[in-house]
Order: C-alpha cells, then structure tokens, then sequence
C-alpha cells in the first residue's frame, strides 16, 4: 500500500494548476447514461474515483475512454446492475440509480454502506424516486428499482440538504415524462454543472443554483461537448496549504466565485487573498496566520470538504479556533492523527477545539478518508523532522497526483511503497 514520506519544514510558493472538480464530473459521467449518442467531457481529472466511474458505465455496456479528453457512448448499456466489487470503492455510484431507472425502467445497484465520515443513507434519493413512480425494494444487499414505461414528474420536497440525492433525482426527472421541482435542494456548484450538462444535451433544467430545481421531462438526450468546472476544494486545499507553511501560492485555472467562504475565511485568518477571472492566490508571507471559527454548512456556506484542512490552519494558527461539523457525524477521522504529531487539539461533540501549537513534529500517521489525507499531508509539509502518511489511496480518490503539484512548489516529499 503506497505511503508519502514527507520532509516537514517547507514553505510553498509559487504557481499550480487546479484540475477538474472531481464532485462535478462523477454526476456528469453518470449523466451520459442518460443519452444514446457520443458525447466528449474535457476538464475530467484523472483520479481514482473517475478510473471507477468509467469501470462501471463499461461494466453496464458503454463505451468510456479518457485520454485528453472523456468520450463515452452508453448506447449500448444492456444491463443495468452496478455492482458491489465497483460501488464499495466509491460511494458516487449511487449516481448510477436514477438515470438507469429512467432510461431503462429498471437499476440494481448495491447499497454503498457505512463510510469513516459517517453511515450516509440513500433514503432521499429512494424516497424521490418512489414520488416519481418507481417501486424500489432493498434486497441482498442492492437498490432495486423499477417502474412500468417512464418516471412521472413529481413535487419533491427534500427532508435534508443533499448533494447527490438532488443529482440522482434531476437526472432521473431529465427524461421523466412531466415537470418534476425539487424543493430543499442543495445548491452546491457541482449541481449548477450537471444541470448544465443535462441542458447541453437538450435537457431542461431550470433553477440550479437555488434551492428550488425545476425539470421538464424529454424523451431522449443527444450527444454534445462539455467542459467540467474547476475544483474549489483542490484549489482551497493548495491555498490553506500557503496559509499554514507561511508562503504564497497562485492556483490557475479556478474560479474565485465557487468558494467565497473559503476565501473570506482565509483572509480572516491573516492572509492577503487575491484573484482574477480564472485564477485566485493566498500570500501568507511575513504575515500572522490567526485561527478562526469555522462551522460547516450547504453551499454557498463553508464546506465540509474543507473542515479537516482547517483543522490543520487552526491548530498552526495564533489563538484558539472552533471547527463545527454540521454535515457528517464522524468527520474527525484526522484529529486523533494530528494529536499523534503533538496537535492541541480536541474533541467535544460535533466541534474540534483547536489551540495554538508551537511545533508539529512528524510521526506516523493513517489516512482515514479523502480530506483528512489531505490535512495529514499539509500538517506533514509545516511539521518537524518526517512524517509518514499511510493508506494515501484516500487521496488518489480526489487529487490528481498531488506530489506532483507540492513538489515544484517547494514541498520535499515522495511516494513510497
Ligand atoms: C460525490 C460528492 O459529490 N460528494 C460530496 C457530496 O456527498 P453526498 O451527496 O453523499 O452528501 P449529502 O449532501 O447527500 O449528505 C449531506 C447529509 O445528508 C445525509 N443524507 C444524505 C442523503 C440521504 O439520502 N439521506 C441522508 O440522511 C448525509 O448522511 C449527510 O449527513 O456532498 C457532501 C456534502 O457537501 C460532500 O462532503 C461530498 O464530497
Ligand atoms: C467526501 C468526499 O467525497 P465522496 O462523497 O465521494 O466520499 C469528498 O470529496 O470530500
């Protein structure tokens, strides 16, 4: 299992380019289901969980290839189980669920389970589903829905915010035949992006952006081109990672306007943040990073997927900060590491209380999940002395080779078996 051996004491600076967003592409690939015609996707990353997602749509019977680009044609998907050995290594195969159901009328696909951040249910998107006249049952471990010719337009109104729920039911209303609105809807950018999508293909998709989704029903998607947004959390990452190793990084390529709490939170904390169109830096360079409270909530709040990260910023930072996770229930995985590298930091409740701490100092430490990997190698970076981030497989999941990009910012580390 491949480890990072990194050399702590570094301070990042200079200029790197944000891929894909990965949280945008997976909704996207599995929309293709949606339409019998090649269609080409530009941006993909190339990331564990996308080399997963290609698997799946060839195991159903779709051409998928990425090389620049993605180009995939599900014409010729002619079965419709996604099954356990694929959905277990990523949970974004749920998205598989609604565009079989309405393309075919039918979807097996194996319940993804438990996970380190929390137990995840599916009971939202089953639920939409179901008000569009799917009958579903949960059996031998699988989802397995059905319904009589095409989904029905339905009034969905969502108990919780959820960002794949919402996904899973606007590509299944895309070829429903009807109106469908989802109310409560998440309004996260990677929603904005499928819709997009979906649109490009000839769907009709209005409101993304807002909590209230209206979808009119087609008959059929056509083929097309689409470029996937950048990631806002590869690009918060790299710019935390400036803030805590005291130096200033440019992330190309990325947009300011997909992470507004981030930033804000980011200067709160002592940093000069600056930005164009396509391009945002953090500059922490003779500067004082201070600690700040952080509460994770939906978008166009702060994001979860930023929170292990400002664990880290906090516990380097000046003063004492809060980080409140309101959106998972077991998404600390990384304080018990970061505790193991001499962090002041501690649990109570939902909320890490995180004091100032002079020195990290390297140790071994496990990832647990996607973000906390990503906290345990920017703590490694600013420790003292080497730091061993084990079962990095969490990382790969979401960042595109991410020594390659510390490496020529002046980070001194390696992957190593
Ligand atoms: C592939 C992808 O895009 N993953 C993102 C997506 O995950 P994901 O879409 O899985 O997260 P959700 O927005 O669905 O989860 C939000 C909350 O709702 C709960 N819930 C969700 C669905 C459901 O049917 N029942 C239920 O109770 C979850 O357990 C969680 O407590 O949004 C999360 C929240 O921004 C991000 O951290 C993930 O990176
Ligand atoms: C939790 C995440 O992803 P997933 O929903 O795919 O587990 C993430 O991107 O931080």
């Amino acid at each position: 299992m491949d480890k990072f051996l990194i050399k702590g004491g570094c301070t990042l600076n200079g200029d790197v380019t944000i891929s894909g967003a990965k949280n945008a592409a997976l909704p996207i690939l599995f929309a293709t289901l949606l339409s019998n015609h090649e269609v080409v996707i530009s941006n993909v990353p190339k990331l564990r969980d996308i080399k997963t997602t290609l698997a799946l749509l060839r195991e159903l019977g779709a051409t998928a290839e990425q090389n620049e680009d993605v180009v995939i044609n599900a014409g010729g998907v002619h079965h419709q189980k996604a099954p356990y050995d694929l959905v277990k290594t990523m949970r974004a195969s749920i998205l598989a669920l609604g565009p079989l159901v309405a393309k075919y009328g039918k979807a097996d696909v194996s319940l993804p389970g438990g996970c380190a951040i929390g137990a995840r249910p599916v009971n939202l998107h089953i639920h939409g589903l179901e008000l569009m006249g799917a009958n579903i049952v949960v059996e031998d471990g699988y989802i397995k829905a059905r319904v009589d010719g095409r989904l029905k337009g339905a009034h969905i109104v969502m108990d919780m915010v959820s960002v794949t729920g919402t996904e899973n039911l606007m590509m299944a209303a895309a070829l429903a035949d009807g109106t469908t609105v989802i109310d409560n809807a998440a309004r996260e950018p990677e929603v904005v992006d499928l819709a997009n999508f979906i649109n490009a293909l000839g769907g009709k998709v209005s409101g993304a952006g807002t909590d209230s989704i209206t979808i009119e029903g087609v008959e059929a998607l056509t083929g097309g081109q689409y470029e996937v947004q950048p990631d806002r959390i590869e690009t918060g990452t790299f710019l935390v990672a400036a803030a805590v190793t005291g130096g200033k990084i440019t992330c190309h390529k990325t947009s300011p306007r997909l992470l507004e709490a981030v930033l804000a939170k980011l200067e709160e904390a002592g940093a000069l943040v600056e930005s164009g169109d396509d391009w945002i830096s953090c500059d922490m360079r003779g500067r004082t990073l201070k600690s700040v409270n952080v509460k994770t909530v939906p978008y166009p709040g702060f994001p979860t997927d930023m929170q292990a990260q400002f664990t880290v910023l906090n516990v380097v930072a000046e003063g004492a900060g809060r980080v409140t996770e309101t959106i998972f229930e077991n998404r600390f995985m990384h304080v018990p590491e970061l505790q193991r590298m001499g962090a002041d930091v501690e649990l109570e409740g939902n909320t890490a209380i995180c004091a100032y701490t002079e020195q990290l100092s390297g140790a071994q430490v496990m990832a647990t999940d996607l973000r906390a990997s990503a906290s345990l190698v920017i703590a490694g970076l600013v420790a003292k002395g080497d730091t061993i981030v084990d079962r990095i497989y969490h990382i790969d999941r979401g960042y595109e080779c991410i020594e390659n990009k510390l490496i020529p910012l002046g980070a001194t580390m390696e992957r190593i078996a």
